[in-house]
């Protein structure tokens, strides 16, 4: 047993966070034979658990959910930091790089409240932050009204449960690594997609960090690595921020990708999609897709999209 942590990992104190800390820790003392005490967790309260109140796109973005642990990392207070991709900006410091990405869980979102998006009463008040989530309901259920519900997975579980909602949407993969497995049900995400780089856990490291950036290879799946790669160049693509609705698809099979993509106006009635297959590490096909899909849009689209790349 090492005396001393062989590396730091730095998570959100969330639950969900903390449960996607322990897997990478079980992956990492897995593949390099070691025993718990070689990785220690290092919990960090992020600023976008601090405040609860407001939605994430009012207050700073994704970037109030890394912005401490980047802090941390860069000060090399911890070597590595623990991250739901999803949340995790599409423009990150060069000093900061993406080391592993773990096998890719459930992709889909679950609906709950409701045993499918037809079934919902005409009228029901749905709870969801996200932009993409509220554009893809509007879309198929204009009848429905949108209203807002923040926090962690039991905490909107509570506030469904409290009538503060009909219905809301969680992740599958959220809700699955916090043990809710049969909680909802699933939407197929051929459907109805998912977020992009949705299910991913990734963990960073400082970009000169050979050591960190050497044992973290050791858990990166290739497959679920070269997804959301893609997934994240179709956000730089399309200028994407936590205020524009996107959903996207990726399915992988021999070394290619098939990645399905749309925009949305936020209240749903524009949808504009199109999808692309193409090599597993094509840097520039999600660039072309994000493009296409831009070319087509209306300025009630394009307005709520940033600077393309
Ligand atoms: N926006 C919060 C968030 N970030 C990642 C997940 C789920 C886990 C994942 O996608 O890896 C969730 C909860 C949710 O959307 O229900």
């Amino acid at each position: 047993m090492p005396a001393q942590p062989l590396i730091r990992l730095g998570t959100r104190r969330s639950p969900l966070a903390m449960a996607q800390a322990h897997e990478a820790r079980a992956r990492l003392c897995a593949a390099h034979g070691w025993d718990e005490s070689a990785v220690e967790l290092v919990p960090v309260v992020a600023s976008g658990d601090r405040i609860q109140d407001r939605p994430l796109a009012e207050i700073g973005g994704k970037a109030l959910w890394t912005r401490e642990l980047d802090q941390w990392l860069v000060e090399g207070r911890i070597d590595g930091a623990v991250h739901s991709m999803k949340d995790v900006e599409t423009l990150r410091p060069e000093a900061i790089a993406i080391a592993a990405i773990l096998p890719r869980a459930d992709k889909a979102d679950r609906l709950l409240g409701a045993g499918s998006i037809a079934a919902i009463p005409a009228g029901a008040r749905i709870g969801t932050s996200a932009p993409r989530r509220a554009a893809q309901l509007l879309h198929l259920r204009p009848d429905l009204t949108v209203v807002g519900i923040r926090g962690n997975v039991a905490t909107r579980m509570a506030k469904l449960e409290a009538g503060e909602a009909d219905a809301t949407f969680l992740a599958a993969a959220g809700l699955d690594r916090l043990g809710e497995d049969a909680v909802g049900v699933r939407l197929d995400p051929e459907a109805w997609m998912p977020a992009p780089a949705q299910a991913a856990i990734g963990i960073e490291c400082r970009s000169d960090d050979a050591r960190a950036r050497d044992l973290l290879r050791a858990i990166d799946d290739a497959e679920s690595h070269a997804e959301i790669a893609a997934e994240r160049r179709l956000l730089e693509g399309l200028g994407g921020s936590c205020s524009s609705p996107i959903a996207a698809l990726s399915r992988t099979s021999e070394g290619r990708i098939a990645l399905s993509a749309a925009i949305f106006s936020p209240d749903g009635t524009v949808r504009i999609g199109d999808e692309s297959e193409f090599a597993a590490g094509d840097d520039e096909a999600p660039l072309a897709l994000a493009r296409a899909l831009l070319g087509r849009a209306p300025s009630e689209v394009t307005a709520h999209f940033g600077q393309p790349l």
